[in-house]
This record gives structure tokens, sequence and C-alpha cells, in this order.
């Protein structure tokens, strides 16, 4: 493997410029300051946007830039004024962040926007294959950027690629509002591998893959024609080495050296010594929830104003985004209501509320964690939260207590904290009591859990595993057990056709001669298909068979009259040379009585969904229906099945959408090996791709060329990837 390209809007730091000097800030916000461990200890080059735009840089400059660049690793792609403005500030910021945050309302479906991210990211992607070689592994970050895998992926078909979400992903129902949703689905499939912070996000990421592309999804694998993506949680850590060796630095320091905002601090805890601090820590971001916080805040204190003068609540809003009208009325909202509070309550010597608005260096952060006894963060919605993290992380001493939204990612991982629902005052209020009173051996107790769990599970740990699931992903070790059909092998069957006295072809129908069709009447045999078939037919030396679940008057109707060979209905019935079809297997159908109005209750009770009478099988077809909710009705489907057949000779066949109820004796590998058995053959071959051809695939002799379509686990030798290349293999034949 090569280095490792990250990608990412946000560089880790941002350029200014003033009276022609270049200053290098560091980036705010958890992509930004999280990453940053990742980047430095390792050999990475780091692709994002500088902070500047085009019309701000002078000419002269830009050597200087990209040295200042260079030195901390990053390389910068050039954006317009233009361009931010519809990219970052337009469809990052105004559709999908509002959006992905369940703000619906503040979503703006702008086609401007789209457009400019689009050429954007185009800009991105061609940035990664201009600064990236062939075995270069890319890690492409967030939602800024989710259309880079599939550009770089149309260039790069071999390379690496993965994806990591930093915000939550919606479920389906507020997703489906995109007007563009399919393409950004697109876009992200072009990743081998996609991570979220928590499996919610991940499940809902998988249902909208479902439900708007159709593709088939099992466990977490898509299932495209040529590739299979993984998609798994990796909750985002800390770099808690630091934060910790900072506290005990600051801790050590604290006759010696000491900020001025320290100095603050401990002027007030030198006053009000029972007075306790609450802190919060945020961008200034409506999803952060600040604006409700303090009206919670105003509720406790009319709730308990035994607490008044008691405490004090800091908070920090980080200047973010202000180009976008949302956060600028949050702006006025928040200045509005610490005024108003402060107005009403503030006593000689009490402030209720302390307000920052600016960005603090890292030194200031640990003052004001180290100083607080409660941090209380209380998002709306929060793709992880790292201040949540960084703040039990500087608590040396292992008091303090964390009270934290459950609408926050790092809640899934943070359950000795107190959690809330931000939208509960009640709640918040008791919850905020019971901090304050809350014991020092209980606040050691949740803490050091905590701890433990932040320590082990660090940002190193967190980047390490999303790398090596990448690793493993590109080596193949979990994908399929069957080879691909390749050239050398493709060459080899060639000569083995070629050289043998008798053979024997067996060919599914659905799914590896046609494609899948909502009507199953409607997946007819095309004109192509006939001339293959009849070519392969004519072959000397060669016995063909259709071998299909399918009923015997539809392959009757459709094929009979060119008189091939056909095994129908999982090997009850068969004709050759165009004689009648007759039994091939003695069946029993009396259990069909009792099993039919099962299936009929099933179809009442699932849209979409409807039973399908063969001979001697009854199937009931699933493919219209809502995918999950079809495939949870499967499984009970099953459960009542099982339990139904206990005693008669017959099983259930979990299809591809269908599940089919018929005789035990009956199957594609026993019908197979009868036919087998007619003659001696030196060349035996089966193509298909589903569950019921994995019959032929087992019992079908070591010496057979076996075939799976699609990429799936199978008990075939080999598996090529859809209808039409199997179409290509035949006609390699004839
Ligand atoms: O780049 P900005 O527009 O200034 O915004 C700052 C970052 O905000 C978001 O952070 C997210 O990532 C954190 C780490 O995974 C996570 O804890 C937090 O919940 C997320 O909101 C955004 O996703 C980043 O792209 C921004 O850089
Ligand atoms: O003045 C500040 C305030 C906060 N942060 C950092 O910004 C990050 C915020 O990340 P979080 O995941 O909590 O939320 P996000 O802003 O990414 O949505 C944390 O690492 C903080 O230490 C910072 O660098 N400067
Ligand atoms: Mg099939």
């Amino acid at each position: 493997m090569g280095k490792t390209i990250i990608i990412s809007n946000r560089l880790p730091i941002q350029l200014q410029i003033s009276n022609g000097n270049i200053d290098a800030i560091p980036s705010v916000g958890g992509l930004a300051t999280g990453m940053k461990s990742v980047h430095s200890g390792n050999e990475s080059l780091w692709v994002g946007w500088s902070g500047l735009t085009q019309e701000d840089t002078p000419p002269e400059l830009e050597k200087d830039i990209d040295e200042a660049l260079e030195k901390n690793g990053c390389a910068k792609v050039n954006l317009s004024a233009e361009e931010v403005e519809g990219f970052y500030f337009g469809f990052s910021n105004r559709t999908i962040w509002p959006l992905f945050h369940y703000f619906l309302e503040y979503s703006e479906f702008e086609l401007d926007f789209w457009n400019t991210y689009r050429e954007v990211n185009r800009k991105f992607a061609d940035a990664i294959i201009e600064k990236s070689s062939e075995d270069d592994v890319i890690w492409v970050h967030d939602y800024q950027l989710m259309l880079v895998p599939q550009m770089v992926r149309e260039k790069r078909p071999n390379t690496s690629i993965g994806f990591f979400l930093h915000i939550p992903f919606p479920s389906y129902e507020i997703f489906r509002t995109l007007p563009w949703r399919e393409e950004v689905l697109q876009g992200l499939l072009g990743s081998d591998l996609i991570g979220f912070h928590t499996y919610d996000y991940e499940r809902h990421f998988l249902s909208s893959v479902r439900r708007l592309l159709g593709l088939e999804v099992s466990f977490n694998d898509i299932y495209l024609d040529n590739r299979v993506i993984k998609v798994d949680s990796f909750p985002m850590g800390i770099d808690y080495k630091k934060f910790k060796t900072a506290a005990q630095d600051h801790e050590q320091n604290k006759n010696t050296h000491k900020s001025d905002l320290q100095k603050r601090l401990d002027s007030h805890k030198a006053s009000a010594p029972d007075t306790k601090l609450i802190l919060s820590i945020d961008r200034l971001d409506y999803s952060k929830g600040i604006a409700k916080r303090i009206n919670a805040f105003e509720y406790f204190l009319n709730k308990y104003p035994e607490y008044k003068e008691k405490v004090r609540l800091i908070i920090l809003a980080v200047p973010s985004r202000s180009n976008v009208p949302q956060y600028q009325l949050l702006k006025r909202e928040i200045d509005e209501l610490v005024g108003r509070i402060n107005g009403e309550l503030a006593t000689v010597n009490w402030t209720p509320i302390w307000y920052f608005y600016r960005s603090l260096p890292f030194e200031n952060l640990i003052d004001l964690y180290t100083s607080s006894d409660i941090a209380w963060l209380t998002p709306l919605r929060d793709g992880m939260n790292l201040v949540a993290k960084e703040y039990i992380a500087t608590r040396t001493d292992k008091t303090g207590v964390l009270i934290l939204s459950e609408m926050a990612g790092s809640a899934y991982e943070m359950n000795e904290a107190l959690l809330i629902n931000p939208n509960n005052f009640e709640e918040q209020a008791d919850t905020l009591k019971r901090a304050i009173t809350m014991p020092e051996e209980e606040q050691k107790s949740r803490n050091t859990f905590l701890q433990n769990r932040l320590e082990r599970y660090n940002v190193e740990v967190w980047a390490n595993e999303f790398m090596n699931a990448l690793k493993q992903k590109k080596e193949g070790g979990d994908d399929f057990i069957s080879q691909k059909l390749s050239k050398d092998i493709l060459q080899d069957i060639d000569k083995k056709y070629t050289k043998a006295k008798k053979r024997l072809l067996f060919l599914d129908y659905d799914g590896t001669l046609v494609g899948f069709h909502k009507d199953p009447q409607k997946a007819s045999p095309d004109d192509e298909l006939y001339s293959l078939l009849d070519q392969l037919q004519q072959q000397e030396n060669t016995t063909l068979f259709l071998i299909s679940g399918r009923d015997k008057q539809t392959f009757g109707r459709w094929f009979l009259p060119k008189k091939y060979n056909m095994i129908v209905e999982h090997g009850v019935w068969i004709s050759t040379d165009g004689d009648d079809f007759k039994l091939l297997e003695k069946v029993k159908d009396e259990w069909m009585e009792k099993i039919r109005p099962v299936l009929e209750s099933f179809v009442d009770r699932t849209p979409g969904s409807f039973v399908e009478e063969k001979n001697y099988s009854l199937a009931w077809h699933y493919r219209n229906t809502d995918p999950d909710f079809g495939e949870k009705r499967a499984n009970e489907l099953n459960t009542v099945l099982t339990s139904l057949i206990g005693n008669d000779d017959i099983s259930v066949l979990n299809g591809n959408k269908v599940m089919e109820v018929k005789s035990s004796n009956v199957n594609k590998g026993r019908a197979a090996v009868r036919m087998l058995g007619e003659d001696s053959y030196d060349f035996v071959m089966a193509i298909g791709d589903d569950w019921t051809d994995e019959f032929m695939f087992q019992e079908l002799p070591d010496s057979a060329i076996t075939i799976k379509v699609g990429l799936k686990k199978t008990q075939a030798k080999y598996h090529v990837e859809n209808t039409k290349r199997v179409r290509e293999l035949l006609k390699r034949f004839a």
C-alpha cells in the first residue's frame, strides 16, 4: 500500500493574509481537531480548502501558501468566492446540514447550490487524482464531499477509497425529500468502505440504499454488479493523552503560569467558593440547542430558586458559518436571551450567564474544562460531539459531572453520563439539581468508566480500525469464496469445451439469462436470447437444459416451440426435444390446501406481495414490497411455515425475494444429477444466480464448471457479474 490521502473540506489549519503575511490558525470543529492527531502521527497527505478564496490570494503569495501548507503535510484545493458561496455556504450548509440534522424547514433545495456542489466535488476529485498514485489509500471525509468517491472511482477503478460521515445520516423519511437523493447515494457508493459514528446512522443509510436504489443489502454489505461495498460504524474518539497531559500540566503549573482567563475563573471561585460552574462549549449552530439550553437554565432557576447565586453558566459559542442566514438569526436570538436573563436575574454579586462569542486557543479550553464542575451539552442533533469526550478526559481527579443530550452520537458510548432529552425542561432542571448535588464518590465512579473507555478507544484506534477494515476489504478477505472468471480461466474453459466429446449445460433462467422485472411475466425472452439459445442447441454433442423454478405453462409457451430441453418447477417436470412435459419426480400436493390460506393471509397483510401457484409448489413473491417490511414478513412467514410443515415431506426455499414451499425431494440439484446419469458427459457446466441454484452447485461432481451470477456467497467455483456477462460467456461457445 502507498500513502494515505486524507481529504476533507476543512484543513487542520486555516490560512489568513494580513499585511502581506500568511498566518496559519488551527481550525475548530470536531473533524479537524480529531483528524489532526491521526494526520500528525502518520505519513499522510491532507488535501482540502485553505480557507482563502482565489480572490483573496495575491498571485505573488501563491508559492508561500503552498509552502506553508506543505510544512503541515497539506495541499490545497483552490476555490473561488462564488464556489465557496454555492458549495460551502450553499449546498453543504443550507441544504445538507439542516436536512441531515432533521431541520427540514431550514433546508433549501436550490438547483444552483447543487450544481456548484457537483462542480466543486469534481475539483476535489481531480486534486486527489493529481496528487495520489494508484496504490495510495484515499480517505474522504464528510457531507461536503459525498460525490467525490464515485468521481475518483471512475478514473481509478482499483484504488481503495474509504468515506466517513461525521454528521448523522437521517432516516429514509427525511433523506427521501432531497431532490438529488439518488445522485448523492451513487456518489457515496464509489467507496469501498463507508463509515458512520453510530449503528443508527448506518442503518438509515442502508435503508435508503435499498429503497431508493433497489440494491441488494445483506447485513452490512451492499451488492453492486461488480463490487461489494462495506458499511460499518466507527464511533470517533479523541486524542485522550493530549487532553489528559494538558490537564496534568495545567495543574502542575498553576502557581507559576496562569492565563488571564484562568485568573478570572480563579477569582470567581475565591469570591464565591460554593458556587458551581456549569460549562457549555459548541460552535454557534442551531443543531447544538444553545438557545433552548439557555431557556432551560432559566426554567431551572425558577423551579429551584434556592440555586440562584449558587450556579453560573459559562457559554462558549464559537463563531461558525456566519454567512448563512440561520446562523445570523441564531446569534441574535442568543444575544437577546443572554441579555434578558442576565438583566432580569443578576444581583450585585452574581451574573447568571457568562457568554463568550469567540474561538479560544487550546490552553483556554483546558482552563475551562478543568475549572468547571459540570459540563452541560444539549445538542438537538449531533453526529458525535467531541467536547463531551474532551471534558471527561481533562478531569484528572475524576470529579465532574457530564450532562449530555441523548441526541448526540457520543451518548451511545457515554452511558455513565447523565443523559437527557434536550426538549424536556422538567427533566433538565431535575438533572441539573442532581448534578449539583451528586456526591464525589458517584462522580468518580462514573468518570472512571468513561475515562477508561475513552483512553482505550481513542482517535488513533478509531482511525486504525477504519483503515484496517478498508485494507481487509481490499484484500477481499471476507467477500466471496468463488473466483472471478478471469481471462485465463475463460481460455481454459474454451479449451475444455472444444476438446469435450459430450457436453451438458444447465442454465437457470431468471437472474441468469434475463434480468428481473416487477412482473415476472414481463421478464420474457428477447430475440437475442432466442438466437443465442438456438445456436447452443444446434451445437453437436451438446445437451442444453434450461432449469428453472418457473411453472410449466409459462416455459411451455416461451420455449416448447423452440424444442429446448427444460426442467421446470425446480425439477418436477421435464420436457425434451419439444415433447410435452412429463413428471420427473412423483410428488404429493395434498399439503397445498393447508398452506395456500397461510400465504394468502400474508398477501393481505403485505402490500405488493402475491402468491404464484405452480403445479406442485406455492411461491410467495415479495419483490415489489417495501424492502425492509418485505424481509420482516418473510422472516415471519418462515417461522409460521416451519411450524406447519413438521410432518409433511415439504420444505421452504428462500429464493431471491421469493419464498417457495415445495416437496422436499424436489430440487435443481437432484434433477441435474439425474440428467447427468443418462449419458457419459465429459463437460458439465451449470450457471445460476439464486439460492435454489446452490443445489446444483453442491450436487454436481467436482469436475463440473459451476458459475454464480452476482457477487454473493456461493458453493459455485466461479462468479460473473451479471446477465450480460453470462450471455457473453455463452456466445463464446456459440
Ligand atoms: O468546517 P465548519 O463548517 O467550520 O464546521 C466544523 C465541523 O463541524 C462538523 O463536525 C462534525 O464532526 C465531529 C467529529 O466527527 C462530530 O463530533 C460533530 O458532531 C460533527 O458535527 C462537520 O461535520 C465538519 O465537517 C466540520 O468541519
Ligand atoms: O474555541 C474553541 C472551541 C472548541 N474547539 C474544538 O472544536 C471541537 C468541536 O467538536 P465537536 O465534535 O464537539 O462539534 P463540531 O463543532 O464538530 O460540530 C472540539 O474538538 C473542541 O475542542 C476549538 O478548537 N476551539
Ligand atoms: Mg435465477
